[in-house]
């Protein structure tokens, strides 16, 4: 069956930790890629590593760290990522393109719907985009820093069957491998917990940046969108086949039967959010657990300067986000009405719909 399936490749998996280019591993990863294209799959790549190409080149000893460091070296190391690519493509007679993509982008319809057009007319002549993060003109607010992120959201947007994330260890452990050597591989997951969340830690390598953290964010986005997940290392010829085929080194997740609405994923994850609404503990149980719609009486405080239609996060009684949703009120407008009940609300705001977040346009993180 035809597959669309995005790769994921970690700067730790294409870089040394000194910085510069480990072409062997380019030559190796572009033979995978094409590999999985000849058997008949749409193939798209996000790739990070040009940080980790280009600061040796501008002189610096290590990874900056000041983000107008992170973006020259990012600018230098972007092309000689690219030109490696092509070379390496080229010996496979697979052909590229580049795609830069900001998180601005995701959240501007238009913008994205046009990306979506050129991907869907790149693998329509099977060219295998390559998509990276435009570091150039990422403000540091809102950048996505390590790529996972970012792989997720482009595995929705182009509705695809698997993400693949290769990095420098096979799979989540229960803790960071590095740090103690006795933990055990998650083959498998089929539900998020908490418990889960703890045991992935940061980035281990000196060239990484979100850790196994921002990689299992990115699996919990891509199973909401319905797309199945693979972390682990390729490492050998013919692993990245052996991924795609639910027998690779690393962990599963599989991906949720009733998965998001695409209005629900731009609530979610594409959308910049405008303010924050804070909850006390019965709004959270009746947003997370009763399915039932915000109300006046249950927000404590607001911040940011929303009007309806926006999009706040919403933050519960210890200042932990809890979720995302459309807001029926301005900003002035809430905090006129904090606490009271629906009958008060309506003596003293004119607003179009007496829930501050209806259960229809809210999506629980
Ligand atoms: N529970 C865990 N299981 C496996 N790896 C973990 C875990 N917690 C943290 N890590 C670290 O995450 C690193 C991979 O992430 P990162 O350095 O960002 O790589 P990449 O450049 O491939 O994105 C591993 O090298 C490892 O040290
Ligand atoms: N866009 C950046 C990604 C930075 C990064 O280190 O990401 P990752 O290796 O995926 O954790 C780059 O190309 O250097």
């Amino acid at each position: 069956m035809q597959q669309t399936i995005v790769i994921k490749i970690g700067s730790s998996s294409l870089t040394s930790g000194e910085g510069g280019l480990n072409r062997e591993k380019i030559n190796f990863f572009a033979r995978e890629l094409a590999a999985l294209q000849k058997a008949g799959n749409r193939v798209l790549l996000v790739t990070s590593g040009a940080v980790a190409a280009g600061f040796t080149t501008i002189g610096y000893l290590n990874k900056p760290k000041a983000l107008h460091e992170k973006q020259a070296a990012a600018a230098v190391g972007q092309a000689l990522l690219m030109q490696a690519y092509n070379e390496a493509f080229q010996k496979d007679g697979v052909s590229i393109a580049q795609i830069l993509l900001t998180r601005a982008d995701f959240s501007n319809r238009q913008r994205i719907q046009n990306a979506l057009k050129t991907l869907q007319e790149l693998l329509a002549h099977q060219i295998i985009p390559i998509i990276n993060e435009n570091d150039t003109v990422a403000v540091e607010e809102l950048k996505f820093g390590d790529n996972d992120n970012l792989s997720a959201l482009v595995a929705n947007f182009v509705k695809a069957n698997q993400l693949i994330i290769i990095t420098d260890m096979d799979g989540l452990y229960t803790e960071d491998p590095r740090i103690n050597p006795a933990a055990k591989r998650i083959e498998r997951v089929e539900q998020f917990s908490d418990e889960l969340y703890q045991m992935a830690g940061g980035s281990g390598s000196s060239v990484g940046t979100g850790g196994m953290r921002s990689k299992l964010e990115a699996a919990r986005i891509a199973t909401r969108g319905g797309v199945s997940v693979f972390i682990g290392s390729v490492l050998e010829q013919g692993d990245l086949t052996t991924a795609v085929a639910d027998c690779g080194k690393g962990t599963y997740f599989a991906p949720e039967s009733h998965s998001l609405s695409m209005k629900k994923q731009w609530v979610g994850y594409h959308s910049q959010s405008q303010g924050t609404i804070y909850v006390d503990q019965g709004a959270e149980a009746a947003l997370i657990m009763g399915g039932k719609s915000l109300l006046p009486a249950g927000v404590t405080e607001s911040t940011g300067e929303f009007i309806p239609g926006d999009v706040i996060e919403v933050r519960n009684f210890e200042k932990r986000i809890i979720g995302r949703g459309i807001v029926n009120y301005a900003a002035w407008q809430l905090q006129a009405v904090y606490g009271l009940s629906s009958e008060e609300v309506q003596k003293r705001v004119e607003v179009q719909r007496i829930e501050v977040i209806h259960r229809d346009e809210w999506i629980a993180i």
